[in-house]
């Protein structure tokens, strides 16, 4: 339905993106992702027809867009920019009223059939209830709902969005994303651009990741999305991206830049609260405070918001015993912690167990939280019962980071 071929998009003195080859059809959700002035928008407005090609071009349905009548574009293509536009004194009702303009004749008079369609538009966004109000009074919200169902007047084949959920909460970012997934199937092919990357994981059928100038990958979000391909995405350095739950976790690079920026900006009882030990008996700024060491014993996912809690505070972090095959791992693993692991579905080894107890012994405070016990990770439960026989400060995480407050 959309095609670019060899499409080189930017500005007067700068290509942006070069050899863009990237196609969507209808029922289809193409997201396009990347860093910021990585040339998202720039491609959009290309597609758009706001911005003329360098080089190449972008076809709808075999046709040069570029090529087409304004009037005639306007019925096959819609765009919402994020660009804040505040007309003037009209309604909700005015606003998506606008998305008839390519449909009505000379006098703009809007038919029974336009009226239908404008309400039609205003219910598939849920914004029934904002068709009388005016649109400068509305949340930001409320405003992108209107801009959408605007561009939904347009009955258009390809609806163009760039960050769309950029103003929107939790829920209505997901509210939202539902909304385009559904629009999809109503023979519409939508184009874009998230930096939600969760949200466009969920959504997009095809996903186009875009820096260096270039489109890095382009295909099966399940497919192009690995940790190291958007760990360069994004240039990561402090987080990795888990490519099972899809989505970032802070890593333990605990470094020493860091602690000596530390070191210079807080004393000795905030050092304690970021989860630092004091290694000299005088505090004194040019000591060199070292991370408080944690081991943490859990499993199941049990363990998830505690090595999220200690990971944030700066805690060095050992876990285990863990299965390969436990969510608890699959976070740990993502974080650089620390892990002491056993294959999935195996029993755990005595030489594990001695080493886990060895680590234990190394470090300043044991937390264990209710893990799930079988056959296969007793040992954990032995473990528990070692700690205890430890002169080391110990504390059962009851699933709440208040019960962990007094560490
Ligand atoms: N009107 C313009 N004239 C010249 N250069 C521009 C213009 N608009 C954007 N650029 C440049 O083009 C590059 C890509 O910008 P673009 O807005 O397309 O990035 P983006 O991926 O959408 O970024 P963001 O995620 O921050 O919105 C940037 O280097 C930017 O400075």
């Amino acid at each position: 339905m959309l095609k670019t071929e060899n499409l080189t998009v930017g500005y007067a003195n700068s290509e942006v993106l070069t050899d863009v080859n990237l196609n969507v059809h209808k029922n289809e959700i193409l997201c396009i992702i990347g860093p910021n002035g990585a040339g998202k928008s720039t491609l959009l407005k290309t597609i758009a027809t706001y911005l003329t090609p360098k080089k190449g071009a972008v076809y709808i349905n075999s046709s040069k867009i570029h090529n087409l009548k304004p009037s005639q574009l306007a019925k096959e293509m819609a765009v919402v920019l994020t660009d804040r536009i505040n007309p003037a004194n009209m309604t909700g009702y005015d606003v998506i009223s606008i998305g008839r303009h390519p449909y009505t004749g000379l006098l703009g008079r809007l038919s029974k059939k336009d009226k239908e369609i404008i309400m039609h538009s205003a219910k598939l966004v849920n914004a029934t209830k904002l068709l009388e109000k005016n649109f400068f009074e509305m949340s930001d919200g409320e405003r992108q709902k209107i801009m959408i169902a605007r561009a939904l007047a347009q009955e258009p084949e390809i609806l163009i969005l760039d960050e769309p959920t950029s103003f929107l909460d939790a829920n209505h970012k997901i509210e939202l994303t539902l909304l385009l997934r559904k629009l999809s199937k109503k023979n519409i092919a939508i184009i874009v651009t998230l930096h939600d990357i969760e949200l466009a994981l969920r959504i997009a059928d095809k996903m186009a990741l875009v820096k260096d100038n270039k489109i890095l990958a382009y295909g099966f979000p399940e497919d192009i999305m690995t940790t190291e391909t958007v760990n360069y995405l994004y240039g990561l350095t402090e987080a990795n991206y888990n490519e099972q739950i899809g989505y970032f976790e802070l890593k333990n690079n605990y470094n020493q830049e860091l602690t000596s920026e530390i070191n210079l900006e807080v004393n000795s009882e905030v050092n304690s609260d970021l989860g630092l030990n004091k290694t000299g008996s005088e505090f004194d700024t040019n000591d060199v405070l070292l991370p408080k060491k944690v081991f943490i014993t859990c499993g199941g996912g049990t363990g998830a918001k505690a090595l999220r809690y200690f990971k944030k505070n700066g805690y060095d972090i050992t876990v285990g015993i863990l299965h390969e095959n436990d969510i608890d791992y699959a976070i740990s693993k993502t974080m650089e912690v620390n892990i002491i692991s056993e294959k999935s579905f195996s029993n755990i080894s005595g030489e594990t167990f001695e080493n886990a107890k060895k680590q234990l012994l190394n470090c300043d405070m044991f937390v264990y939280s209710n893990f799930p016990v079988g056959e296969i990770n007793q040992k954990n439960n032995e473990l528990v019962e070692f700690a205890k026989s430890q002169d080391i400060k110990i504390i059962k995480f009851d699933g709440s980071i208040d019960s962990l407050q007094n560490l």
